[in-house]
């Protein structure tokens, strides 16, 4: 019998070792773990829902350029795959806000800021038995922030960040599911989709756009990113190798 225990002040998100799941629509899954303490699992999920278009207003402000990240934030150390703030540049990116600590993710596109808002603001108050699991699987949804950044008027959605706490955390991101379109993509997206990690998707059904593994001996992480994902096969995506 093992007489080791979960640490009772740990968050919610470190007590659970969860399985995937696949939505409706495009699915993203998160993990973070920390190889420094016991049973750090957890999975943050993104799942798509349809449109809503007050929320579409909303995110439209998320066009065009900016060049400075806003005072009270900083960029994400742990982040393994999505957008990345570049200063100097055009791209938004993640941002981790210095007071509470939250993960901020620009709101995109309006189709699919309008998704991603709806789904977490509908798992607040669902009492749908279908939806309602999704709850252990997804990151605590903290409304949304909208910033000036640079010269721009910008909106993010805020999220729990589920490496918080953790000294040295690996993180995967996951993409389930075959098809990583929307139903409402030109037909260049789709294709553009389709030739994207062919040989996972199409045999086991999901990829891995990005993880970091932390190595206790050399003290160092080691980042694999999307170009990495997109030639592992049903074999090398096993290891990660
Ligand atoms: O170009 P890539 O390879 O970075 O593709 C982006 C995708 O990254 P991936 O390679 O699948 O991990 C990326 O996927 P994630 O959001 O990282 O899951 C998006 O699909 C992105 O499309 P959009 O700009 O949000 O419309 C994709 O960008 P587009 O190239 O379709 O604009
Ligand atoms: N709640 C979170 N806590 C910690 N890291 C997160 C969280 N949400 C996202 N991330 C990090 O940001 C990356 C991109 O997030 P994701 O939701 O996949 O964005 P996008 O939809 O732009 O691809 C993930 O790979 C992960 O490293």
């Amino acid at each position: 019998m093992s007489n080791l225990k979960l640490p009772s002040q740990l968050p919610p998100y470190q007590k659970q070792r969860h399985k995937s799941y696949a939505g409706l629509g495009g699915v993203n899954a998160s993990a973070a773990t920390s190889p420094t303490s016991n049973f750090s699992t957890s999975f943050q999920l993104v799942v798509t829902a349809p449109t809503s278009s007050a929320i579409a207003n909303l995110s439209a402000m998320n066009n065009g350029a900016n060049q400075k990240i806003p005072d009270g934030f900083t960029s994400m150390d742990h982040q393994v795959a999505g957008h990345t703030f570049h200063v100097g540049t055009d791209e938004i990116g993640m941002l981790k806000s210095n007071d509470d600590g939250s993960v901020l993710k620009p709101a995109g596109s309006p189709m699919c800021a309008a998704r991603e808002i709806k789904f977490y603001e509908q798992l607040l108050t669902t009492t749908d038995k279908d939806i309602l699991p999704l709850r252990d699987f997804t990151a605590e949804y903290r409304g949304t922030q909208t910033l000036n950044v640079g010269t721009k008027t910008v909106n993010f959605i805020k999220l729990r960040d589920l490496t918080h706490g953790m000294l040295e955390p690996c993180v995967i991101d996951i993409k389930i599911g075959r098809r990583t379109w929307d139903p409402l993509a030109t037909e260049q997206k789709r294709e553009a989709e389709e030739s994207k990690y062919q040989m996972c998707k199409n045999t086991v059904g999901f990829c891995i756009p990005g993880f970091q593994t932390f190595h206790i001996a050399s003290g160092t992480y080691k980042k694999f990113g999307k170009e990495y994902g997109k030639k592992l096969n049903q074999n090398t995506v096993k290891d990660g190798k």
